[in-house]
């Protein structure tokens, strides 16, 4: 369960929203949808514990239990991915999967876990691949994995569609809500695009974050 409590975000003096709160079951997705410059990224970067100095912030954030948002973000088990993405094109395909994967995984475990992971998002013999060298669909599905490598216990997804031509985004779409949904992790997903939501899920909008309970 990812859970934020009574958010309020600052900027000077000026409140961008107050007493934000919503809980996210494993593996369901909510939805966050908002005009342009209404706060949904600065959200999710005091998620992640990366907010921009200029705002200040009260509130609490739990995962699964654990009160964590004083914690360092590489403690807080949560992942992100952004709209463009941001795979090292100086380093092969496995090696950008290599660089998620905890340290615990050593030696051939690990050629092993990247093998395994190409051929699960259907892009097995991949890895000596140049990033450079896939299609926009191929660098979509490798990003997300590389978040999940990490094995976040909640995901945060911001405009993760919106660079995707029509066709490949509706694919995409579907095939990362199964994955997500199958590995249990609570979803945060960010946009302005109504389309983007899963069928059913829910919705919060954001000209209704005061007092709001989902
Ligand atoms: N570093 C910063 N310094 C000053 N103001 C900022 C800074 N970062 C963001 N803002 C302002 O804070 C507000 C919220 O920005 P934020 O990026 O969270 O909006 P958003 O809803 O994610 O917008 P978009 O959909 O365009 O990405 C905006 O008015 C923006 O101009």
């Amino acid at each position: 369960m990812l859970q934020i409590e009574n958010l309020t975000l600052r900027r000077a003096a000026q409140p961008l929203f107050e007493n934000l709160e919503l809980r996210i079951a494993p593996g369901e997705v909510l939805t966050l949808m908002g005009a342009s410059g209404s706060g949904k990224s600065t959200v999710l970067n005091w998620m992640i514990g990366a907010l921009d100095p200029v705002f200040s912030a009260s509130g609490s954030l739990w995962l699964n239990g654990q009160r964590v948002e004083g914690l360092p973000t590489e403690l807080r088990r949560i992942g992100i991915l952004f709209q463009d993405d941001l795979l090292f094109a100086n380093m092969s395909v496995g090696q950008n999967l290599a660089f998620a994967l905890p340290a615990t995984i050593r030696g051939a475990a690990r050629h092993e876990r990247i093998a395994q992971v190409l051929a699960d998002v259907g892009l097995a013999g991949f890895a000596e691949r140049d990033p450079a060298t896939l299609s926009g669909g191929q660098r979509a599905r490798i990003n997300l994995m590389r978040a999940l490598l990490a094995q976040p216990q909640a995901l945060l997804l911001d405009e993760p569609f919106s660079k995707l031509d029509v066709l490949l985004r509706e694919q995409f779409r579907a095939w990362v809500f199964e994955h997500l949904q199958r590995a249990g992790i609570a979803t945060l997903l960010v946009t302005h695009d109504p389309q983007d939501a899963p069928a059913g899920g829910r919705v919060l909008n954001v000209s209704s974050w005061q007092k709001s309970q989902l």
